[in-house]
């Protein structure tokens, strides 16, 4: 076993022992396969702490976990299991994963540099700063109160055992009192020095998840990541990357403080017994530093790949959770594990690499550590021998010899965390970046834009109040001009020159062969897709934009994920309602699933009355207030239970006993009735107009015809997407949208009325 030595952050010293050992935890937290065998003194971990303690009872993230090493550099998973006992036949190579892997280059020390301090700095200029300040000073302050003890300790040392040596008794019990007075004095020190700094440690962790969470559910940006394979595994770099990074930058901004005192404190001593030593050990440690960041200049991808491949692993049990009946269905447990030891072993063959490049520069580390071991004992000894020196001295020299060394040989001794960190920062600031300027990759000519504008007709009827075109815009819901839309990324045409208008209780159908666009169309009227070229212009009501108070909505165009269309978060606060083709249910009980997405607010439970203690300002929620007076009154119990009735799922609550019960409810329903659950939802908004996409496939036709009887009879105007007959008898106006000739721009579209002769044609058909 090799041990580790005084670097940075200390522990107490133990009397007896010649240097002092540290406690540097957190510096291997990023470390997810830490070398705890390299660091017994410290009570390192192979896993971090933080990821063993994810729940057990999440099969995925207990398996995902488990791929870790034990001391002796085994597997120590059931997963290790899996993998030697993989089939014969290996699955299909991810190639095109691979060679990215391949291509992908570590970053350069200025770009770590930059992504670090975008990265780190915001929450220091945040409006909690006052109370970040004052504690990141308080924890210097505990560490230089502990940097000051462990010099007095050095001196204690040195007394201690000239004492010993002089065989006298009276002096002797007279140190080792002040040893334990010492140590009872100090020892609160270390510990709250420590607490302070985890405490710091999440305060910001939260504030950070906070700040990432807002931007990355911000303008669709979660959704542009997620269709456009922008970035891999945002989840794991919110969730492990934050927790790492805030932990690990505070440990190692402490430790360079802590080796900067040490370094002015321990330097003074030890020159002052014998100057040689000092210039011997400059040259030593600088020499060594060099050495291991050229030995080890590969670890830093390595790492970023680790924690990548891991997420993906761990992604991939995620969805076998998420699809389980699907997958039962199929019988693809086959193909499952196939595809999970696949991503199992990339990230094992990324580990082994991980372990040899840590080896290697392992060989070096543990060399210059012993190497130095009895260097400092052997150049003062013949001192002592001459009797220019006591022999408590010689101890004081090796203490102060190996705090010296730990202070300037941090690199080297923790080059492996180091390397670790980089990868986070180097994760975490891609995200950043990506956060930041999200439109960059996918919307590179703004020319090419479609334009999504949302006109308040207040204004407009104020605009023109004296004519009747006032009153003709005041109906129109929405006008699309000149609509050509193309594919994000491959830019392919799907529609071509699309211009229609729809007026209230203008009930439109859009039909066309599978895969020619209608979806699409939709994506292109929310707003989600915006390449392309023409105007999509909704009407709405309200006199406010419910993100910007009082001002006008015109006045608020978005200059970030999409340039030129103006996002409106609130869609159904302002009469627009979405329904997708696939149902999503949310996460909570039956309530909050028929108030989302209009009173989402309440699906974040936000302490009311006395808040607990530590409640932090940035972990509230969604504001009450923020939405209050722009959506309409909040159904009551009353109005919920009507509204079920409505579409027929009354019989629900009794089999869930309450409205406010939580199930997985995407298991527990069928799709037929998530579908009827989502008409509620809408039924409860009563926005002006709904967009509705393929939204009662999987119902039968009593009830589908049931369904758009309640919204026409909630005045509520509907545009629908679907391929069966039976939907024309509920609309008067179909637009066809047909394949699109890439050879061709001319229109592949056309709308025509729906009456009695469309009908008689139908159902000659
Ligand atoms: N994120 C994407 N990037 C590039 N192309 C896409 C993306 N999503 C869909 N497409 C392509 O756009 C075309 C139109 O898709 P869309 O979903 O609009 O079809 P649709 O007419 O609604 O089909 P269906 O009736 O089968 O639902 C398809 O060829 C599809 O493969």
């Amino acid at each position: 076993m090799i041990r580790t030595q005084a670097v940075g952050v200390g522990k107490i010293p133990h009397p007896l022992s010649s240097h002092h050992s540290v406690s540097l935890s957190h510096f291997t937290k990023p470390l997810r396969f830490a070398f705890s065998h390299s660091f017994p003194a410290v009570a390192m971990s192979p896993v971090p702490r933080k990821r063993r303690r994810r729940s057990s009872k999440n099969p995925s993230t207990f398996l995902s976990s488990s791929l870790s090493l034990d001391d002796n550099f085994n597997i120590t998973s059931s997963s290790a299991a899996v993998t030697a006992s993989s089939p014969s036949s290996p699955p299909p190579q991810p190639e095109k994963e691979e060679e990215d892997d391949v291509k992908r280059k570590a970053p350069d020390i200025p770009t770590l540099f930059r992504r670090f301090w975008k990265v780190a700095a915001p929450y220091w200029w945040s409006d909690d700063k006052v109370q970040a300040r004052l504690q990141l000073a308080a924890v210097f302050a505990l560490t230089l109160g502990t940097t000051g003890i462990s010099v007095g300790f050095n001196f204690l040392g040195r007394d201690f055992y000239n004492a010993l040596a002089n065989k006298d008794q009276e002096q002797f019990t007279k140190q080792l009192l002040y040893y334990l007075g010492a140590f009872a004095g100090g020892i609160p020190f270390f510990v709250l020095r420590d607490y302070a700094r985890e405490i710091l440690a999440l305060r910001w962790r939260s504030w950070m998840t906070s700040y990432y969470m807002e931007r990355y559910l911000k303008n669709w940006t979660f959704y542009k990541i997620q269709s456009q394979s922008i970035i891999d595994n945002p989840d794991q770099r919110i969730v492990d990357d934050l927790s790492s990074f805030t932990g690990t930058a505070l440990s190692f901004s402490l430790a360079f403080f802590n080796a900067a005192v040490d370094l002015i404190s321990f330097s003074n001593i030890l020159y002052g017994i014998y100057p040689p030593l000092f210039v011997v050990l400059l040259v030593y440690s600088i020499g060594g530093t060099a050495i291991s960041v050229f030995l080890g200049r590969g670890l830093v991808n390595l790492n970023f790949l680790q924690e990548k491949k891991e997420a993906d692993f761990r992604y991939g049990l995620v969805r076998i959770r998420e699809n389980a009946e699907s997958i039962a269905f199929y019988s693809g447990e086959e193909s499952e594990m196939q595809l999970l030891i696949q991503r199992f072993r990339s990230a094992f063959e990324n580990l082994t690499q991980l372990l040899i490049s840590s080896r290697n520069l392992e060989f070096f580390t543990s060399g210059y550590r012993y190497l130095i071991q009895i260097l400092p004992a052997a150049v003062v000894a013949p001192m002592y021998f001459s009797g220019k020196i006591e022999f408590g001295v010689i101890n004081q020299s090796v203490s102060a010899f190996n705090h010296i060394l730990g202070d300037f040989s941090l690199i080297v001794y923790q080059f492996q965390a180091i390397s670790a960190f980089s990868a986070v920062i180097d994760r975490l600031g891609e995200f950043d970046d990506i956060l930041d300027n999200s439109s960059s990759k996918d919307l590179s000519d703004p020319s090419e834009e479609i334009n999504l504008v949302y006109d308040d007709v207040k204004s407009l009827t104020l605009l023109e109040s004296n004519g009747s075109m006032a009153m003709d815009k005041c109906q129109k819901l929405l006008d699309i001009e000149n609509l050509t839309l193309l594919t994000p990324k491959s830019k392919t045409a799907l529609i071509w020159d699309l211009s229609l208008e729809i007026y209230e209780k203008d009930h439109l159908l859009v039909t066309g062969p599978s895969g020619s666009g209608k979806t699409s169309l939709l994506r292109a009227l929310a707003g989600l897709w915006s390449t392309g070229r023409g105007k999509i212009t909704f009407s709405v009501k309200g006199d406010e934009d419910p993100l910007l108070g009082a001002a006008p909505l015109e006045a608020t165009p978005s200059q970030d994920t999409y340039p030129g269309v103006e996002q409106p978060k609130n869609k159904d606060s302002r009469g627009i309602f979405f329904l997708p083709q696939r149902p999503y249910m949310v996460l909570g009980t039956l309530r909050q699933q028929l108030l989302y997405p209009t009173w989402a607010e309440d699906v974040i439970p936000v302490t009311d009355g006395d808040e607990p203690d530590g409640t932090l300002p940035f972990l509230m929620g969604v504001s009450t207030l923020e939405n209050e007076g722009e959506n309409p009154r909040k159904p009551t119990t009353d109005d919920i239970i009507r509204v079920l009735e409505d579409v027929r799922l009354g019989y629900i609550l009794s089999r869930f006993n309450s409205l406010d019960s939580t199930y997985e409810w995407s298991s527990v329903l069928s799709l037929g009735e998530q579908q009827r659950l989502a008409f509620a939802r809408l039924l409860l908004s009563k926005p002006n107009l709904v967009l509705l996409d393929e939204s009662t496939s999987a119902l039968d036709e009593a009830n589908e015809a049931h369904l758009y009887q309640q919204i026409e009879a909630a005045g509520i105007t509907y545009v629908s997407i679907g391929h069966r007959r039976t939907l024309y008898g509920y609309h008067n106006r179909r637009l066809h949208i047909s394949a699109a000739d890439p050879n061709s721009t001319q229109r592949n579209w056309y709308i025509e009325p729906i009456n009695q002769d469309t009908m008689y044609n139908l159902s000659k058909l």
